[in-house]
């Protein structure tokens, strides 16, 4: 089939490169020349595990090129996959779907025949009523344009993976039409065994909110534990071995630490708690909110950590080294990073900070270009007083605990994924403080 993938950032980059290994003749569009040029060139402008090899492959092959034409886009392809932001709202409550409306205002004019759109952003309930009345007026073919929404469910650092072998694939539809396009795009990976669940577009966009904000709850619960085993002694790791060996609660997406962030699950969350209000479930917004108040509040506690690990010295005038700048491992986005928040708040109690992060750095100087980074692992602790891992990298668990306790004067290290061995550490030296987790 011939799709186009309009937006190419974390999500429509996979995903235009997922469809052409499917074996779909794809077209990407987007508003950046300076992304198009790269892409085109078989560049990727993001880290993600596996994606480079595909894009270099597909652009390679012919099967797979990018554009800032959007009516070359809409000339070539039957199945039009929408994938812009959808970022919070100035309100810092509700979806901005200027990118949305303003993709389908520029696309829907040049669709001439009977076509299929199908949205990939996150959305509120009731945006796919709104893009198809736009979408029929403004398009010459009328209603024989439909509107599919598609939520994805991939995670950064796995997008490949997650893109070309789902969990699950859902469809929000209104005719049988929309629903046979969307099973044809997506034959090879259904055949394979993958579900497809088929909806209607407000259970489809509900779905998803609904899952984000559930991914959201859970890890705000197992924080809310971890400071309650801060407060008594108790060990996080060993209650989330307890809870998550239990198969309705799961060990996944359980992890302590510094709040969830990134591009997704706090808008996401911040919006699904709006829906619930505006749609009078008063409880359940009540709830949410909560898991929000939770997550916000997760800088305080890693101060109040680093506070205690200080044992009585100031943080003003601390030379202190952060292990981390991506809102999480496998990635190099920076979006709402719990790590720069807690950098950030450092900084302004007074400490000299300095950060690493193994992919990130570039990304984070762009955003925080007011905190010092060091690209080397090693020499980013020279001078260091006091370690803050903020981001499990896979890099820091595998870092030698006793050639690096030279590099300190006094090595000593909050963890506050509660994310290491503490073990090697502390016979190499080093004193230790984990989150949720009494010391030794
Ligand atoms: N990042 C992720 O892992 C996931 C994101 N989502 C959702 O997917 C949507 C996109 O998210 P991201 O990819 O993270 O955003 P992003 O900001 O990385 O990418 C959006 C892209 O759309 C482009 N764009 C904006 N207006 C355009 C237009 N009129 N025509 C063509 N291109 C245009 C932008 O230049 C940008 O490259 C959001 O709704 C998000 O909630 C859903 C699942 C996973
Ligand atoms: O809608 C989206 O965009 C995506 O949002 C999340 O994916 P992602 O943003 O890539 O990140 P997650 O892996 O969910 O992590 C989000 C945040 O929660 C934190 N987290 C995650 C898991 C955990 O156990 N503990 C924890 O603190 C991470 O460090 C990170 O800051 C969802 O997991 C995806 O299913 C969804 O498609």
């Amino acid at each position: 089939m011939r799709v186009s993938v309009i937006g190419c950032g974390h999500l429509g980059i996979p995903h235009a490169a997922a469809m052409a290994e499917l074996g779909h003749e794809v077209v990407g569009v987007d508003v950046d020349q300076a992304k198009v040029d790269r892409l085109n060139a078989g560049e990727c402008p993001i880290f993600e595990v596996g994606l480079p090899e595909l894009l270099a492959q597909h652009t390679a092959s012919g099967r797979l090129r990018f554009t800032t034409d959007i009516r070359e886009a809409a000339d070539f392809a039957d199945v039009h996959f929408i994938g812009v932001g959808t970022p919070i709202d100035a309100d810092g409550r509700s979806y901005d779907t200027a990118q949305i409306f303003g993709a389908i205002r520029q696309l829907a004019p040049h669709l001439k025949q009977a076509c299929t759109i199908v949205g990939k952003s996150t959305v509120t309930v009731g945006t796919t009523k709104q893009v198809t009345a736009l979408a029929q007026r403004l398009s010459p073919a009328g209603e024989s344009v439909e509107v599919v929404w598609n939520p994805e469910f991939l995670r950064e650092g796995h997008a490949v993976e997650d893109t070309l072998r789902p969990d699950r694939l859902i469809a929000g539809v209104t005719t049988a039409e929309g629903e046979k396009a969307i099973r044809a795009v997506y034959a090879k990976i259904t055949e394979a065994g993958v579900p497809i669940f088929v909806t209607d577009p407000q259970t489809a966009e509900l779905a998803k909110g609904a899952a984000n904000t559930f991914l959201g709850l859970k890890i705000s619960y197992i924080n809310a534990v971890a400071d309650m085993c801060e407060a008594a002694g108790g060990d996080v790791s060993q209650i989330v071995d307890i809870l998550g060996i239990d198969p309705r609660i799961g060990s996944g997406g359980m992890r302590p630490g510094i709040g969830y962030g990134g591009g997704c699950l706090p808008k996401d969350v911040r919006a699904f708690t709006a829906s619930a209000r505006q749609l009078g479930a008063e409880f359940a917004a009540a709830l949410l909110h909560a898991a929000e108040e939770i997550n916000e509040n997760r800088t305080t506690v890693a101060l109040g950590l680093i506070t205690r690990a200080l044992d009585a010295r100031p943080i003003k005038g601390t030379r202190i080294t952060v292990w981390g700048a991506a809102f999480k491992p496998g990635t190099n986005d920076v979006r709402e990073s719990p790590a720069l928040a807690l950098c950030q708040a450092l900084q302004q109690a007074g400490a000299v900070v300095t950060v690493h992060d193994p992919q990130a750095v570039s990304t984070a100087m762009v955003r925080n270009p007011e905190l010092d980074y060091n690209v080397d692992l090693a020499a980013s602790l020279d001078g260091a007083e006091l370690v803050v891992l903020a981001t499990e990298w896979p890099e820091y668990q595998q870092a030698d605990a006793y050639s690096l306790a030279d590099r300190p004067a006094n090595p000593l290290l909050v963890d506050c994924r509660t994310t290491l061995d503490p073990e090697p550490w502390r016979s190499a030296g080093w004193t230790i403080h984990q989150l949720g987790r009494p010391g030794k």
